[in-house]
C-alpha cells in the first residue's frame, strides 16, 4: 500500500468513528431535550419560570469540573449554554430586551448568556429596557452596570429606585475593542467613530498608531460600525459582533489599552431566582442624614461575617442630600445569616429593597 493510500484509509476510519460519535451525541441531545420538555410541563403546571439561572450555573459548574480534557472548558460552557437555550426555546423562545442597537457589547453579553435560540429586542435606552421588562412584553432585560476601568453606570443604579424589578443574574464580559473598516486597510482610514467610553479605553493605542486622524463621537459602538459600513474612509472602534453584523474587516484587533477590561451586565426580570451553588445578593437602602448612620447600618454584616463585595452611593433625587446606598454581598437571601443581616439592617434604615440574589458569574477562565 502506498503511503498516501495508507493515510486515506486511516483518515476514513477515524472519520467513520467521529460520524458514529456524532450520531450518539445527536441521540443524547434529543433524549435530553425530551426531558427538558417534561420539566417545562411540570413548571407550567406549578407556575414556575422555565428559565432557571441558578440551575444553569449548577450545570455549567458540574460539567466543567467533571471535564478531564482535552476539550476546553470555555467551549464546553458555550455548548451547554446553547443546549439549554435550545431546550428553553422548545417551549417558547425567551424574549430578551437589551440596550441596542444590534452589535453593542450589551447585545454580545445577552447572547453569551441566553444563547442563539432566544429572541432579542434592541431598545434605545436603559430606561426602555426597564419599561419593556416591567410591562411583560419581554421576559428579561439586559443592562450594563459597571466597567472595571470606567466605574459604575449610575443611570442603571438610578433605575432600580424607580422600578420594582429584580436582578436575575449577572454577566461578566471581557471587553475587547477592534478598529474596523470596510477594506480593513489602515491607510484608507481618514476618520474614526466610536462611543466616548470606547475611545477612552483605546487612547494610548490611538495616539501611537493613528495620531492625526480625527475621532468623532457616536451614540454607541454599534452605531459607529454602521457608519463605517457606509463610508469607505471611516473606521469604527467596536466589538467583534459589530464586525460580523456590519460586514467590516479588522484594521487591528484588541486595541484596548488595558487588557483587563471587564464590563458587568445585569439581567433584570419581575421575579427572584432560587439558590445556586454560589450567589450574591444586592440591596439598596437609604439612611437618616446623621453622623455614623452608615456605620451603624453596616454593623449587622460584620456581626454575621458577611463579605460585602461592593458599596455605591447615589443621591436619592427625592430629598436634597439624602443618599441611597447600593450594596452587594456574598450569599443568597435564603441563607440564614444573609436573611438575618438584611432584616437587621432593614430595622435601622429608612428604606430597604432586596434587588435580588443571583448566581455569581466569574467570567471565562483566564488562560
Ligand atoms: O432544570 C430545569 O429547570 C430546566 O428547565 C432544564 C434546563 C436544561 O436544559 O438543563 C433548561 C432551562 C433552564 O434554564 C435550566 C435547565
Amino acid at each position: 500500500m502506498s503511503e498516501n493510500r495508507e493515510i486515506n484509509v486511516s483518515l476514513e476510519k477515524l472519520r467513520g468513528e467521529i460520524d458514529k460519535i456524532d450520531e450518539e451525541i445527536l441521540e443524547l441531545l434529543n433524549k435530553r431535550a425530551n426531558i427538558a420538555i417534561d420539566i417545562a410541563n411540570i413548571k407550567k403546571k406549578t407556575n414556575l419560570k422555565f428559565y432557571s439561572p441558578e440551575r444553569e450555573r449548577i450545570i455549567l459548574e458540574r460539567i466543567t469540573k467533571l471535564n478531564k480534557g482535552p476539550f476546553p472548558n470555555d467551549a464546553l460552557r458555550v455548548i451547554f449554554r446553547e443546549i439549554m437555550s435550545a431546550s428553553l426555546s422548545l417551549e417558547e423562545p425567551l424574549k430578551v430586551a437589551y440596550l441596542g442597537p444590534e452589535g453593542t457589547f450589551t447585545n454580545l453579553a445577552a447572547m453569551r448568556h441566553f444563547g442563539s435560540s432566544a429572541k432579542y429586542i434592541p431598545v434605545d435606552s436603559i430606561k426602555a429596557v426597564f419599561d419593556e421588562t416591567e410591562s411583560g412584553r419581554v421576559n428579561y432585560g439586559v443592562v450594563p452596570i459597571e466597567n472595571s476601568n470606567e466605574g459604575v453606570v449610575s443611570y442603571t443604579l438610578d433605575m432600580f429606585m424607580d422600578y420594582d424589578l429584580k436582578i436575575s443574574a449577572e454577566i461578566l464580559l471581557e471587553v475587547s475593542h477592534n478598529l474596523l473598516s470596510k477594506s480593513g486597510e489602515r491607510e484608507k482610514v481618514k476618520r474614526i467613530y466610536s462611543h466616548p467610553q470606547a475611545t477612552a479605553q483605546c487612547r494610548i493605542w490611538l495616539e501611537a498608531n493613528m495620531p492625526n486622524i480625527p475621532i468623532l463621537e457616536s451614540t454607541s459602538t454599534a452605531r459607529a460600525a454602521e457608519i463605517a459600513s457606509q463610508d469607505e474612509e471611516a473606521a469604527a472602534i467596536a466589538s467583534e459582533l459589530a464586525a460580523r453584523i456590519y460586514d467590516l474587516q479588522f484594521v487591528e484587533r484588541h486595541i484596548e489599552d488595558n487588557r483587563n477590561n471587564y464590563t458587568r451586565f445585569l439581567i433584570i426580570s419581575r421575579d427572584y431566582p432560587s439558590k445556586s451553588s454560589k450567589d450574591k445578593t444586592s440591596i439598596l437602602f437609604s439612611v437618616k442624614d446623621r453622623p455614623g448612620a452608615l456605620y451603624d447600618v453596616l454593623l449587622p454584616f460584620r456581626k454575621s461575617k458577611i463579605n460585602l463585595t461592593k458599596i455605591e452611593s447615589r443621591p436619592s433625587k427625592r430629598r436634597a442630600w439624602e443618599y441611597i446606598f447600593f450594596v452587594d454581598m456574598e450569599g443568597h437571601i435564603e441563607d440564614k445569616k444573609v436573611r438575618k443581616a438584611v432584616e437587621d439592617v432593614k430595622e435601622i434604615c429608612l428604606y430597604l429593597k432586596h434587588l435580588g440574589s443571583y448566581p455569581v458569574d466569574e467570567g471565562i477562565e483566564k488562560k
